[in-house]
């Protein structure tokens, strides 16, 4: 579980986060929604300690990030934006084994961690494949595989369809249902939510740093334009 109270984050003079208090239950999948410069990125970041905040706090299966980072990172992947920054070796097999080879987990765990999560995006097969090779969605995928890799209590992924054409951003969203169905907690951070709110079991809308909503879709749907942020005309 994470759970955020009270988190204010500043930049100079720029108040990034206001007050947020947020919960996020394991099992959960949650679309995080708002205009651009809401505080969205700066608020996940918080998730695994990339950030502290200057006032609140916030902890994972109730231990507080700042004091726990390692357990943090563990329980919480981030994905960011431009993922291809992410990968750190040569192959999709040896990108996604980074990870689990760090933890020192013994080579049949890493094996199976890295088919596991090939598998789940899509990828299987593809170890050998060298990663400059890859198109733009399939470095998503690989990105997600990475992060899937470490075995996460929760996913998240910050604009994971920035870039990405139709057949692209159609790919990855295949995946991420699949993943919400196998029971991933997710959390999709996005301005843009095209599609996405068929992914979520719970909607939470930042503007200006603050939490303007926080429901089931089909609750707040109708309210999303009122904050600057994109709604298809027929959410799910
Ligand atoms: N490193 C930084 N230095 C200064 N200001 C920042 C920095 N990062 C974010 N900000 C500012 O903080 C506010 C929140 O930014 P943040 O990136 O968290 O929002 P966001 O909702 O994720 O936006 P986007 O969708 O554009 O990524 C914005 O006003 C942004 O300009």
């Amino acid at each position: 579980m994470i759970q955020a109270e009270g988190i204010v984050h500043r930049y100079g003079e720029t108040v990034a986060l206001d007050g947020v208090d947020l919960a996020i239950d394991d099992g959960e999948c949650v679309v995080l929604a708002g205009a651009n410069g809401s505080g969205k990125t700066t608020l996940v970041r918080h998730f695994n300690g990339l950030v502290e905040p200057h006032e609140g706090s916030v902890s994972v299966n109730g231990r507080d990030v700042s004091e726990n980072l390692v357990a943090a990172r563990t329980a919480v992947s981030i994905v960011f934006q431009h993922p291809e920054d992410q990968l750190v070796a040569a192959t999709v097999g040896a990108d996604v084994a980074f990870g689990p080879e760090n933890l020192g987990l013994d080579r049949d765990e890493i094996d199976r961690r890295v088919s596991k999560a090939l598998e789940a995006v899509n990828l299987s097969g593809r170890e050998s494949d060298r990663v400059e090779t890859l198109s733009g969605g399939e470095v998503e995928r690989l990105a997600i595989a990475g992060a899937l890799a470490m075995e996460p209590d929760h996913l998240v992924l910050d604009e994971p369809f920035t870039g990405l054409d139709e057949p692209a951003r159609q790919s990855v969203l295949a995946r991420l249902r699949a993943l919400r169905t196998g029971g991933t907690s997710l959390v999709v951070v996005t301005h843009d939510l095209r599609d996405v709110l068929s992914l979520a079991d719970r909607v939470v809308a930042l503007s200006n740093g603050r939490v303007v909503l926080d429901g089931a879709p089909e609750e707040v749907a109708s309210e999303l334009t009122d904050f600057d942020v994109r709604v298809p005309e027929n959410p799910c």
